[in-house]
C-alpha cells in the first residue's frame, strides 16, 4: 500500500504535461492527467519502497529492463514519459535524493580500459545492425530536414573538418576515434596525415583493416592504448569527439591538458561532447549498466578546464536538437531489428538498450543534457582562424 502512495505521489508531480494511464500489481488502474492517453505504465510487480527511495532510476530502471515494467503507447512512449519527468520541476527526475549521484568511481588506466570494453567489445556485428553504415557514434549533423543518418553523419565529419580550416600535408589526432570514420575522411578527402586512439580492441581491429584495404598505411595510424598513455610529437589538429563523457569527474582537467599537451603552439582543435546544463553529473541505472565510468560534465565546468589548460575559446557550437534527432534515429534503427538483437544479446539486455537511447533522447529533447563543439587554439597567439564563421560552410 505504502508503495502505491508513493508512486501515485511521484507520478501526479512528474507527468504534468502528459497524461499517463497506470496498471498497478494489484490490478487496480489510475489515470494521471485529463488529456488523451500518451502513455500507459503497467507494473507486475511491485518495487519496495526503500529501493525506489534509495535510487528511483536505479530501481525504475532494473525493474524495466527483467520485464516488470511494461511501457505501451504511439512512438516512443518511454521517451514521451521520460521527456515529460525531465521537464517537470519537481518531478522524481530532478529530486537529487531519490536521484542520488552514485559513489565514486575508479577512472585509473585500469579501469577505464575494462570499462570502454564493456561497452565497446559487444562487438562490431551489433554496432553495426543499429548505427549507419559510417559506424559513428556520436551526434550526427543534420544539414537537411530530410538527410539520413549516414548522410548527416558525414555532414559532422565534415562540419568538424572544416571548422579546423586544415591545410593539406599537416597532422591530425583524433582522440577516441572509434570505427575511424573522422580520421580515414581527413586522410582521404583532406590530405592530413591522421593518427587515431581507442581503447577498444573491436575498433582497433576494424580501423586496421580499413587502413590496409583503403592503402592508406603512409597515412594513417591508429594507437590502442589510453590517450593519457600516448607519447608523440604534436599535431596540427587535434580532434575528440564523444569522448570526454568517458574520463571522469577528476580527470577533466587532466584530459583537456592533454588535448593541449598533443597540440603544436599554433595548432587548433575540435571537442565535440556532452554537456549539462547545470553541474556535472551521472546515472546510476546508465553507469551501472550502459557506460561504467560515465560522467557528463556541466557546460561550464570544461570552460575552467579548458582555460586552465591555457586553451582558448574561439567558437562553441551547442547541437542539443541534433542529438534527439540521432538517438531517436538510432532507437528506430534498434527496433527495426529487435528481433536480431535478441537473439543475439537476449531480451534484458534488449529492453536495457532500447531504454537508454529512449532515456537520451528525452534527455536532449527536455535540454537536460546538450552536445557542445569547442574550437579552441592554444593561447590568444596561435593559429588565426578566420574571423567570421563564414569558412565553415565553403
Ligand atoms: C562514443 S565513442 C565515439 C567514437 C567516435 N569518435 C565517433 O564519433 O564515432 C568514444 C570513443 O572514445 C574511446 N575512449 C574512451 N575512453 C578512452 C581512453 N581513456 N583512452 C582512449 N580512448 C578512449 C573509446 O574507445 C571510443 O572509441
Amino acid at each position: 500500500m505504502l508503495e502505491k502512495t508513493l508512486y501515485a505521489k511521484m507520478f501526479a508531480s512528474s507527468f504534468k504535461d502528459i497524461t499517463v494511464t497506470v496498471n498497478y500489481w494489484d490490478g487496480t488502474t489510475e489515470t494521471y492527467g485529463d488529456g488523451k492517453v500518451d502513455a500507459t505504465i503497467t507494473f507486475k510487480k511491485a518495487i519496495p519502497v526503500k529501493e525506489l527511495t534509495k535510487n528511483a532510476s536505479l530501481a525504475l530502471g532494473e525493474a524495466y529492463q527483467q520485464g516488470d515494467i511494461e511501457v505501451e503507447g504511439a512512438g516512443r512512449p518511454l521517451q514521451k514519459l521520460l521527456t515529460a519527468a525531465y521537464e517537470s520541476a519537481d518531478s522524481f527526475m530532478r529530486n537529487s535524493k531519490l536521484m542520488r549521484i552514485i559513489p565514486k568511481q575508479s577512472h585509473s588506466e585500469r579501469a577505464s580500459k575494462k570499462d570502454i570494453q564493456k561497452h565497446y567489445d559487444v562487438g562490431n556485428d551489433f554496432y553495426r545492425l543499429w548505427l549507419d553504415p559510417t559506424m559513428t557514434y556520436s551526434c550526427a549533423y543534420f544539414e537537411h530536414d530530410d538527410d539520413t543518418l549516414a548522410k548527416a553523419q558525414m555532414h559532422k565529419v565534415h562540419h568538424i573538418l572544416r571548422k579546423l580550416d586544415p591545410q593539406p600535408g599537416r597532422t591530425l589526432l583524433d582522440i577516441g576515434c572509434g570505427w575511424g570514420t573522422l580520421m580515414l575522411t581527413a586522410a582521404k578527402e583532406y590530405n592530413l596525415h591522421v593518427a587515431g586512439i581507442t581503447l577498444s580492441q573491436e575498433q582497433f581491429d576494424f580501423v586496421q583493416n580499413k587502413i590496409k584495404e583503403e592503402h592508406l598505411e603512409d597515412q594513417a595510424e591508429i594507437f590502442l592504448c589510453d590517450y593519457r598513455e600516448l607519447k608523440h610529437e604534436p599535431f596540427d589538429y587535434v580532434t575528440s569527439v564523444g569522448m570526454f563523457e568517458h574520463v571522469g569527474e577528476e580527470n577533466l582537467g587532466l584530459y583537456f591538458k592533454d588535448v593541449a599537451r598533443f597540440m603544436k603552439n599554433d595548432g587548433t582543435a575540435l571537442i565535440h561532447g556532452i554537456t549539462r546544463q547545470q553541474g556535472g553529473a551521472t546515472n546510476a541505472w546508465l553507469t551501472k549498466y550502459i557506460f561504467p565510468g560515465g560522467y557528463v560534465p556541466g557546460l561550464t565546468e570544461n570552460l575552467g578546464h579548458i582555460i586552465d589548460a591555457g586553451l582558448q575559446v574561439n567558437d562553441l557550437e551547442p547541437l542539443r536538437r541534433h542529438y534527439q534527432r540521432t538517438t531517436e534515429m538510432w532507437d528506430d534503427n534498434f527496433n527495426a531489428v529487435r528481433d536480431q538483437v535478441q537473439d543475439m544479446m537476449g531480451e534484458e539486455f534488449t529492453r536495457m538498450w532500447d531504454l537508454y537511447l529512449q532515456a537520451c533522447a528525452a534527455s536532449f529533447e527536455s535540454g537536460n543534457i546538450d552536445v557542445i563543439q569547442y574550437l579552441l587554439n592554444k593561447g590568444a597567439s596561435g593559429k588565426t582562424l578566420p574571423m567570421t564563421r563564414e569558412y565553415m560552410y565553403k
